[in-house]
Formats: structure tokens, C-alpha cells, sequence
């Protein structure tokens, strides 16, 4: 497969099965997140990789927090979180570390460098043949965003399942890339999307 055709191919799945990547791999996944864009070179991304053998300690202390009245969350949402987190062969928490002295480089700049580090992680699971989904969602209440340690200056930015494609994945349709580029031409650009 060609370059550009591994980029083309890759989508999100959060069907997955065992094996994850082995430590190697995901030295060398987690190597590809630092070759993103980053103004400033601040490295504001970070990772918290949940390994299996602490995941029922960490799923353990999810389900208190989601069980607190506060929080309010419906049942049928904490049954989704069990199962994403206890059949995910991989789970790395994301995050970055918001910089706001010294530096002229915007929170936003850094948050927009620490997603482009994870696009490159998501990338590098693709070209090991990994498959791999990026959820936020309502999950990040405080007890679970102090219990990773990504409280302020940190900033919570979801979490990464990885491991195997179940083997009736196949990529979803995309939508046509004429309707989401224009030319300028010395006027205030119209989008084929947006004027549909
Ligand atoms: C920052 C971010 C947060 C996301 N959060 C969720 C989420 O909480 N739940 C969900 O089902 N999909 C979420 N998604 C979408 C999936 O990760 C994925 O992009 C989507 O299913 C489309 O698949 P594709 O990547 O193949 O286009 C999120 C995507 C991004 C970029």
C-alpha cells in the first residue's frame, strides 16, 4: 500500500479485540505523537498509558465516581464505560498541560499541537495494523480527572481504545473533499457544504 493510501485508509473503530500492540509498538506509536506540530516547542501533550493488569483497580475507582449523586450520570452510560474499559486490550488517558507563563503561544495553540499528537498516534496504530478510537464524552467528572493526576495545569483531553480490527471492519464512506475546499478569488469564499 502506498503512502497516501495508508493515510486514506484509516477510520475509527471501537470494536476491538486482543492483541494490542507490544511494548515496542507502542514505544514507537507514542514516538510518532511527538513529531506533531507543537508552536513554541512546549510539548503540551501528554499520555497516561492504563495497563491491563491496573485496569480493574482503575475501573474499580471509575464506577465509585460515576455512583456519586453529583455527578447524575444514567445507567445505561455507566454499563457503556464498564465495557469500553474492561474489553479494551488497550487504554491510554490523554491530556495536556496547558502553559501559560513565559510563552506567547496560546492554551488554544497547544491544545490544537497536543490533538495533532494524538492524530499522529492514531495514524501509528493504523500503520501497525491496530485499530483504535478517541473518546471524550461525559466521562471526565472530577474524581476521574484528579484520580489520572490531569488536574489544572493539566487539561483532560479523553482517552484512546487500541487493539485488533474485528474482521468485518471495513472504512466508512467519506464525504467529497470538493465540498469542504474553495478557491479564493478575491472574494469572501462560499463552501459547497455550507450552501447546500
Ligand atoms: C476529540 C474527539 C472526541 C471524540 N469523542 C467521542 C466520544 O466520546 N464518543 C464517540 O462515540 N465518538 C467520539 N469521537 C469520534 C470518534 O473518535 C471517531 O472520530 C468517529 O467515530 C468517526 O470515525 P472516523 O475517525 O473513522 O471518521 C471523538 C472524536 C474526537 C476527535
Amino acid at each position: 500500500m502506498s503512502n497516501i493510501d495508508f493515510l486514506l485508509s484509516r477510520f475509527s473503530s471501537g470494536a476491538l479485540k486482543e492483541p494490542a500492540p507490544s511494548d515496542q509498538q507502542l514505544h514507537q506509536i507514542l514516538s510518532a505523537a511527538v513529531c506533531a506540530p507543537d508552536h513554541g516547542k512546549l510539548r503540551p501533550w501528554r499520555f497516561i498509558v492504563i495497563p491491563k493488569q491496573n485496569r480493574a483497580e482503575w475501573l474499580q475507582s471509575v464506577e465509585q465516581s460515576m455512583q456519586k449523586p453529583e455527578y447524575d450520570y444514567p445507567a445505561s452510560y455507566l454499563q457503556k464505560v464498564q465495557h469500553n474499559f474492561s474489553c479494551a486490550p488497550m487504554v491510554i488517558a490523554l491530556g495536556m498541560r496547558q502553559i501559560t507563563e513565559k510563552t506567547s503561544v496560546t492554551v488554544d495553540e497547544q491544545l490544537m499541537a497536543s490533538s495533532a499528537a494524538v492524530m499522529n498516534v492514531l495514524n501509528a496504530v493504523h500503520a501497525f495494523g491496530f485499530g483504535a478510537k478517541w473518546v471524550t464524552g461525559p466521562i471526565a467528572n472530577q474524581d476521574i480527572v484528579d484520580g489520572l493526576g490531569f488536574q489544572e495545569p493539566y487539561r483532560m483531553l479523553g482517552f484512546l481504545f487500541i487493539g485488533t480490527l474485528c474482521e468485518a471492519e471495513v472504512a466508512p464512506p467519506r464525504v467529497a473533499i470538493d465540498d469542504y475546499v474553495a478557491i479564493w478569488n478575491g472574494k469572501p469564499v462560499q463552501f459547497k457544504v455550507d450552501s447546500k
